[in-house]
């Protein structure tokens, strides 16, 4: 098992609207080691979504290398970046995209029924990770009938479900009130460290960067050194 998680070399993206090319990404090296808590921090418009729907296999169409736990996935064709997405990275977004008509736990477990574990052991993952989130007395709360912080919580377990060795997280307390967001984010944290996972945390947010190990600032089309 290597000890670099993701390793980003030279990796490049534009956008072409009619005549007009933006050159978002236009270089970016970066890597992510095993256990490290990383910030993407970048103004509006940086580009910090567009360097995680590359490294989360989502999007195509850039160039430059991408290797993920020591293998090169730039050129994996759609079956194997879904087989790399469900077996190796978890996703956080600002707005958490539950299924609204399943309840939390149902949440939790759906991603660990089609990796293919066992209904009563993602059940039991399910409600380990829910308790651990505060939320063992909100099992069958369906999305609507959460706040946003628990709703939040809800979709970290559900991010963590599979312990991806990547987490991707996309704002992951952007919508949340300031005492929430930390509260969110500490359970984040030690869900990670207890894995021994890495993550990437694209942020606006300057105080939760400062609590991470590590800022990456994306700056005119790269990382800033
Ligand atoms: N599918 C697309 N087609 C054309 N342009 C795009 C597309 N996706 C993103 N862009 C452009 O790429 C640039 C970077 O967008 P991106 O969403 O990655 O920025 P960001 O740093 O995540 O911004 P924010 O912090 O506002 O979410 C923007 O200028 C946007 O207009």
């Amino acid at each position: 098992m290597s000890d670099m998680i993701l390793e980003l070399t030279a990796l490049r993206r534009s956008f072409t609207q009619g005549d007009v090319t933006i050159d978002v990404l236009r270089g970016v090296d970066a890597h992510l080691k095993r256990g490290e808590i990383v910030a993407l921090l970048g103004p509006s418009g940086s580009g910090k979504s567009t360097m995680l729907q590359a490294v989360g296999l989502l999007e195509g169409g850039f160039d430059g290398t991408i290797r993920i736990d020591g293998a090169d996935v730039t050129q994996y064709d759609q079956s194997e970046r879904t087989k790399t997405r469900r077996e190796k990275i978890g996703f956080v977004y600002q707005f958490h995209h539950l299924l609204p008509d399943f309840n939390a736990i149902e949440n939790v477990v759906l991603p660990q029924l089609i990796r293919g574990t066992a209904q009563a052991d993602a059940e039991e993952r399910a409600a380990e990770l829910l308790g651990r989130l505060g939320l063992g007395e909100r099992l069958q709360h369906k999305p609507s009938k959460l706040s946003g912080g628990e709703q939040q919580r809800v979709a970290v377990a559900r991010a963590l479900a599979n312990r991806p060795m990547l987490v991707l997280a996309d704002e992951p307390t952007g919508n949340l009130d300031e005492a929430t967001a930390d509260r969110v984010f500490d359970q984040f944290v030690s869900l990670v460290r207890d894995h021994g996972s890495a993550a990437l945390v694209a942020t606006h947010n300057e105080r939760l960067a400062a609590r991470m190990d590590r800022v990456l600032r994306l700056h005119d089309g790269r990382i800033e050194a």
